[in-house]
């Protein structure tokens, strides 16, 4: 049964070994069209190399970094330097912090131009996330599915639609125990904005 305040209610998503909180409506349908259009507009996005076997490819999607910039955040090989947060960073990530019970520190973005970006299977356990990492994604734009598979056991999956102004935290032995990914879709056309927040230790 879906009740008035079921925006600000969760349950964790995964059968074990891991806390996955979803918050279907977590800012409002208008809201999140504003953030959308400012986020396109106002973050300086890139398409970054990676190294993939021993070679340089071009990441299929979109990406930036944001944060406390005396830190330097090191992911897939690269070595990302932050650009200081802007307004419209800061009001998010000011909403997700009163339920996410921590301070983040960075903000890793995501931009799917459409159904062809993506985002492969992987672990958000880079040593300085700590031992069990709170991640708090937030997705404006086109749903998207958002795929997980426990690491041992590669048969047991888990899928949630991340909806437009949509907040998902990942807490406790997640990290450890199960992958996540962002599949490409031939369904899928329109764009979608992922901010997953962060804490460097
Ligand atoms: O786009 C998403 O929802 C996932 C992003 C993600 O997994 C990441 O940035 O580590
Ligand atoms: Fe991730």
């Amino acid at each position: 049964m879906m009740d008035l305040f079921s925006n600000l209610e969760g349950s964790n998503i995964l059968p074990e070994k891991g806390e996955v909180t979803y918050y279907p409506e977590f800012f409002n349908p208008s809201l999140s069209d504003i953030f959308l259009q400012r986020l396109k507009q106002e973050i300086d996005w890139k398409q970054e190399p990676i190294w993939m076997f021993g070679r340089q490819v071009m990441q299929p999607r979109l990406t930036a970094l944001y944060g406390n910039p005396e830190v330097t955040y090191g992911y897939s090989g690269i070595q990302m330097q932050a650009l200081p947060w802007n307004e419209v960073l800061l009001e998010i990530k000011n909403e997700i912090e009163k339920v996410s019970q921590t301070q983040f520190t960075h903000v890793l973005m995501n931009y799917y131009r459409n159904g062809q970006d993506s985002m492969g299977w992987h672990r958000d356990n880079e040593p300085e996330l700590g031992l069990n990492p709170i991640i708090g994604s937030v997705s404006f734009g086109t749903p998207r599915n958002f795929q997980f598979r426990l690491y041992h056991d590669k048969t047991v999956k888990r899928e949630i639609h991340l909806g437009h102004g949509s907040f998902l935290l990942m807490a406790g032995e997640t990290q450890h125990y199960w992958e996540h990914q962002i599949p490409k879709s031939k369904k899928v056309h329109g764009p979608r904005i992922n901010l997953t927040f962060r804490r460097i230790l």
